[in-house]
Order: C-alpha cells, then structure tokens, then sequence
C-alpha cells in the first residue's frame, strides 16, 4: 500500500513526488475538472496561495474520513504566480495566455507553492517562494509560445521545466516548487509524518 495520498490533479506533482521515490495513491473528489479556486475580496495572494493548498488537503481528508479508508497522510499544494500583488493563475484561453505573458515579458515574478499536510487530524504547512526573471518576450515569441499549448494548464501561463525555461534569465529559490512541488519542503512535511527519505 503506499505510504500517501496526493490530493492533486497535476501531472507534475506525480513525477516530482516520483522524482522522491515517494510512493502515492491519488485522492481526488468529484468533479475531473473546475476553473481555479476564487482570490476572497482584498485576500492578499500570499494568503490565497495557503488557503487553496490547505482547502485542497482538507477536502482530502474530507473525503478520506466518508469513504472509511486507512489514516495516511494526505499531500496537496497550490502553485501561484504573484506580479505587483496580483495573482496571475491558470490562462482560461489564449488571449489571456498573452495578456499574461506580456505582463510578465522582461520583469521579475514570484512564484509561491503552498503545501499543506493533513496526518492523524493535525495539519501541518509551508511556502516555498522562488523570485523569477523573464527575458524580454516579442509578440511573436508569445504568439509562438502559445502555438504549442504549453501555457494553458499552467500558473503564470508558462511551463519552466518545458520550452518555457527559454525565457527565464534568472531565479532565485526552488527550481521544483515552481513546477509545483518544491522537493525540500515536501521532504520536510513528509518527514513530520514520519516518512523519512534518504
Ligand atoms: C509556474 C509553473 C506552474 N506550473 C504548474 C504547476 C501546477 O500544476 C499548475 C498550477 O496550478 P495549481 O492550481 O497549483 O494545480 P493544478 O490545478 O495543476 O493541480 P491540483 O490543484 O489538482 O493539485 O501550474 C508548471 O508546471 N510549471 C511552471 O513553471
């Protein structure tokens, strides 16, 4: 049986969570798909990023307790990209795939990934923050960009571990909780839990 549930739809999450060797089983309620979860009026983005992941984990443990099933610990994260203050989350098509590009085009982003651990009833959290700088992007690297269909599943429209990784002059932080599972602090997590890696 594996040591954890992930209560996460990202692909990148599995690897990643792959990447520790970390064995998962997913835990995930009805329905598939939903738009992104809504920033509360004049929520701070730093708050909304740690609110989600713990909604996200919570409703896992939810869900954990009605179908009767064994008291693992449950793993979620919310990856957010933050420009000025403003929470620049999943493009809901292509034209907001370039308005958040552009936005983005030859200035400095962070990117905040909550995570939130439910085990034995206690909830235990943290943030990674990774400061990011884009190059400056033409209409026609964005245009080009969003011709792959990279952006649309993705905070901040773009992937840094795919051909988004060409437009990033510099970061500062964790490389992995960019991409949605900053590693050291899942080991943390993980580790108050009981499950210790190597
Ligand atoms: C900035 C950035 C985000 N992302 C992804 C990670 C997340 O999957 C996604 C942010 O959306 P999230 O809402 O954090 O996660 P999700 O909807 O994909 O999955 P779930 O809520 O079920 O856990 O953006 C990248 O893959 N690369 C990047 O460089």
């Amino acid at each position: 049986m594996p040591p954890i549930y992930l209560a996460s739809r990202s692909p990148r999450r599995r690897e990643l969570l792959a990447q520790l060797g970390v064995e998962h089983e997913l835990l995930l309620p009805p329905p598939a798909n939903g738009p992104d979860e809504p920033q509360l009026p004049g929520e701070p983005a730093a708050h909304y990023v740690r609110r989600t992941a713990r909604e996200k984990a919570l409703t896992g443990a939810e869900l954990l307790k009605q179908r009767k099933l064994a008291g693992r610990p449950i793993l979620a994260a919310d990856t957010t990209v933050i420009l000025d203050g403003d929470v620049l989350g999943k493009p809901v098509d292509r034209n907001d795939a370039v308005r958040i590009l552009g936005r983005l085009s030859g200035s400095e982003h962070e990117v905040h990934t909550a995570l939130a651990l439910v085990h034995r009833g206690t909830l235990h959290e943290d943030v990674s923050i990774t400061l990011v700088r884009f190059r400056e992007l033409t209409p026609g690297d964005i245009s080009r960009y969003c011709d792959t269909g990279e952006p649309y599943d993705k905070a901040g429209a773009y992937g840094i571990q795919g051909l988004g990784g060409v437009f990033v002059q510099h970061i500062a932080g964790s490389f992995t909780g960019v991409m949605g599972l900053p590693l050291y602090e899942t080991a943390r997590l993980l580790g108050l839990a009981g499950i210790v890696l190597p």
